[in-house]
């Protein structure tokens, strides 16, 4: 796994929609995996920015990672509706070529089946963007999910459900409960960027990019990946030794 440490959040945001315009341009029917989150809110304004500016993205197609159990795309806080706001609208795509997992099914395990294999019929992920989550989390896989999970129904920890509730009127509103790709769906795609900013991430990315290989900390399996690279901030990249910073 390559890991980039720039300057600050505003050029990392530049350099990976950099990336992924790159990889658009090659090849236009690019499905994109798309993050939740703060931490990719630069990268979807500076991949708009391109899209203004004449990147072709109308036959781009994107899939979330994750959704809360129970919210769906009417409620402003499902990923869904964030997804479209700071992602799929400003970039000009068609709401039918976002793909969220749907929490509010009353069958949720037929849904996580129906995505997995949404995601095959797509013809798989070629560039997927992740954060971390401050325990190691990817996605929604909290620590303790195996390598070669599929999406499935998942139990948020308290700490995940304390760091999002800050999207929410009240903490006791932050779902117990969410739909999320599994290490196992996330390491197909062809290629990973994952993200972090700011001194809340030095201990997960720590833990990822030189810490053991196992499931305490679940953004460790990235390492499995053959093409994943990490892009950090020096303040996520500050209890890592022997950094070059570029940008
Ligand atoms: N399910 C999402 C994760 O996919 C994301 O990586 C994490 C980090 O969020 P932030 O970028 O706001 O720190 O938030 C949520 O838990």
């Amino acid at each position: 796994m390559e890991l980039i440490v720039v300057t600050d959040p505003d050029t990392l945001a530049e350099a990976v929609a950099d990336r992924i315009a790159r990889a658009i341009t090659a090849r236009p029917q690019t499905v994109l995996g798309v993050a939740t989150g703060s931490s990719p809110l630069g990268i979807y304004r500076a991949l708009a920015a391109r899209v203004a500016a004449g990147l072709d993205v109308s036959r781009v197609q994107a899939f979330a990672l994750d959704e809360y159990v129970g919210l769906g795309p009417d409620d402003p806080q499902s990923y869904a509706a964030t997804l479209q706001d700071a992602f799929a609208r400003p970039l000009g795509l068609r709401t039918s070529a976002l793909h969220v997992p749907d929490g509010t099914r009353p069958d949720l395990d037929q849904a996580c089946r129906d995505y997995e294999r949404a995601i095959l019929d797509a013809g798989g992920v070629d560039v997927q963007l992740a954060g971390f989550g401050a325990n190691g989390h990817l996605a929604f896989n909290e620590p303790g999910s195996p390598a070669d999970s599929t999406t499935r129904v998942v139990e948020l920890a308290e700490r995940t459900r304390a760091d999002n509730a800050r999207f929410f009127d009240r903490p006791e509103q932050v779902p117990h409960r969410a739909i999320t790709q599994g290490i196992g769906t996330i390491l197909r795609a062809r290629s990973i960027i994952a993200v972090a900013t700011g001194a809340a991430k030095a201990e997960a990315v720590a833990a990822a990019v030189s810490g053991p290989i196992d499931t305490a900390c679940p953004a460790s399996f990235l390492r499995l990946h053959p093409d994943a690279v990490v892009y950090a901030d020096p303040a996520a990249a500050s209890r890592l030794e022997s950094l070059d910073v570029v940008g």
